[in-house]
């Protein structure tokens, strides 16, 4: 079979870091080509040179077998390619037909015909069969139904390669399952699919073959990506053996250190009552919308409550705010950490230091100073941070590695006693997963109140010495680490009717 697209030695360098490094490889006409490696592995870039946003600094794009030179985003867009980014482009303003149609709506006697445009993508989007009015504001849409949008865009434009960078990262698991039969559909129909994502099930689910990054090199491309254990596709993305990913580590943990008693607030539904003792790392697992993180801002005095108490160490925590939690010990790594954590053009290591900063000033300016960089230091190689020098603004990190930065921000908050993590490993790599969960269990090793909430089962299990369930905004169930299987988690989280009524197979990890 002819190669559809095929990258030749590609390079791209940016200052102190080689982002591709020579990278060649093939995708077809009619193949999910799926692209696999670490955060800062280079995929985003490769995506940015398909597009049109970078241009290479050597190497070729070959496009059904013609030499490619985009100038821009339009070009690539002329020569029939479609990037459907991690940080979707689109007008908010502007209606599902406005936005499908940008730059070629139709007219009629010079004006804009917005009847045909209603009419032109009515029929579009049924045909793909996505449930959306032509009429809908974007502004006024989720974020799976603004992807629909943009995937109807590029199928307007009659694009023969459509391009995802993790897609499914926000998408529920219905719309994830809409988003696949879309992919399948695409595929049948001839169009070359390149799809990046971290998630091993989805990738086994979707592609045909695939190509492994790592440091901006091509590792290897599979062409059968089914054949490929699963075990060989993560050594060759993180470059080393990682038999157990969860490092969980049998330990014993004391008394109940936090205690959360009859907490209420508008998004839970009754008063809500757990535990956590020193030591232990409890898993918070519920389908989206079970109310985990709202119940988990209650806890942290960042929503108002309506009634409740929690202590700590046997002393009332005081409400108020978020403030009053912190200065008890109680740290929240929030779900959106990239929306509200990043100082985007601040350095990695001020990124890193923010509360640090708040809380130590000791010793004068340069002390200080010292102080910040060799905590930023020890962050970046605990936690694998791909970055040229601590001084790096954020925003030039790839998306994982300005998750690790802010993860580590709360990692390193002083007095620490109750760290919560609400899905703490969304969008990062399989190998610096492996580096998060070593480091929740040394937080727990030290005496601290760990809690994870996470809709990654296999994470949940894989890493507690205790699994709370919750659903439609209550707690529904508590399993101990040895009866905390999949089946029986499930049997507690999903509606009544839908859980499994045998065992599940045992799955695996990512
Ligand atoms: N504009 C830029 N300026 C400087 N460095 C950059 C820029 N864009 C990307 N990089 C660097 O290039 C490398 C590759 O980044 P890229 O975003 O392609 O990685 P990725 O494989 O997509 O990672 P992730 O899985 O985290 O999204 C990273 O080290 C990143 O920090």
């Amino acid at each position: 079979m002819a190669a559809y697209l095929e990258f030749d030695q590609v390079c791209k360098f940016f200052p102190g870091v080689k982002a591709l490094n020579g990278v060649s490889f093939s995708a077809h006409a009619g193949q999910v080509h799926g692209l696999l490696g670490e955060n800062g592995a280079g995929k985003s870039t490769l995506l940015k040179i398909l597009g049109g946003q970078y241009k290479p600094d050597g190497g070729r794009l070959l496009v059904d077998g013609k030499e490619r030179h985009f100038g821009s985003a339009k070009d690539a867009i002329a020569a029939g390619i479609a990037i459907i980014h991690q940080e979707l482009q689109y007008v908010p303003e502007l209606t599902v037909a406005e936005n499908v149609l940008l730059g070629r709506m139709p007219t009629r006697f010079g004006l804009l015909d917005k009847k045909k445009a209603h009419r032109i993508v009515a029929e579009k989007l049924a045909a793909i069969g996505v449930d959306l009015s032509p009429d809908a504001r974007l502004a006024d849409l989720s974020i799976a139904q603004r992807q629909m949008v943009e995937i109807c865009k590029a199928i307007m434009q009659d694009a023969q390669v459509i391009a995802f960078d993790e897609p499914t990262s926000s998408l529920s698991h219905r719309e994830t399952e809409i988003l696949f039969r879309l992919v399948k559909e695409l595929r049948a129909n001839g169009r070359t699919l390149i799809y990046i994502s971290h998630r091993l099930e989805e990738l086994y689910a979707l592609c045909d073959a695939c190509t492994i990054f790592r440091d901006g090199r091509k590792i290897v491309t599979h062409d059968v990506m089914a054949d490929v254990p699963r075990d060989r596709l993560i050594s060759d993305m993180v470059g080393r053996e990682l038999s157990d990913i969860y490092d969980y580590r049998e330990r014993p943990y004391g008394a109940a250190r936090l205690q959360v008693q009859g907490l209420n607030g508008k998004h839970v539904k009754g008063p809500q009552s757990f535990v956590v003792h020193g030591g232990e790392v409890l898993g918070f697992f519920g389908l989206v919308g079970a109310g985990r993180s709202e119940l988990m801002r209650l806890l942290y005095n960042a929503d108002a409550r309506t009634g409740g108490t929690v202590l700590l160490d046997g002393a009332a925590v005081a409400t108020g705010g978020p403030a009053e939690a912190i200065a008890a010990g109680i740290v929240l790594c929030p779900e959106d950490r990239k929306e509200q954590g990043i100082l985007a053009t601040a350095s990695v290591a001020e990124n890193i230091n923010i509360s640090v900063r708040r809380n130590d000033l000791r010793g004068g300016l340069f002390l200080r100073h010292k102080r910040e960089a060799a905590l930023a230091d020890e962050f970046i190689a605990r936690l694998r941070i791909k970055t040229p020098h601590r001084q790096q603004e954020i925003r030039l990190l790839s998306g994982g590695n300005q998750q690790k930065v802010i993860l580590a921000r709360w990692l390193a908050e002083p007095g620490l006693k109750v760290l919560i993590l609400d899905e703490p490993t969304r969008g990062i790599d399989v190998g610096a997963k492996n580096d998060i969960y070593r480091i929740i269990h040394e937080v727990a090793e030290r005496g601290c109140c760990v809690i994870v909430v996470s809709s990654e089962l296999p994470e949940v299990l894989g890493i507690s010495d205790r699994v709370i369930v919750m659903r439609e905004g209550a707690i529904c169930g508590e399993l101990p680490r040895a009866q905390a299987s999949e089946t029986e988690v499930l049997r507690l989280a999903l509606p009544d009717g839908l859980a499994p009524a045998a065992p599940l197979p045992e799955r695996s990890i990512a």
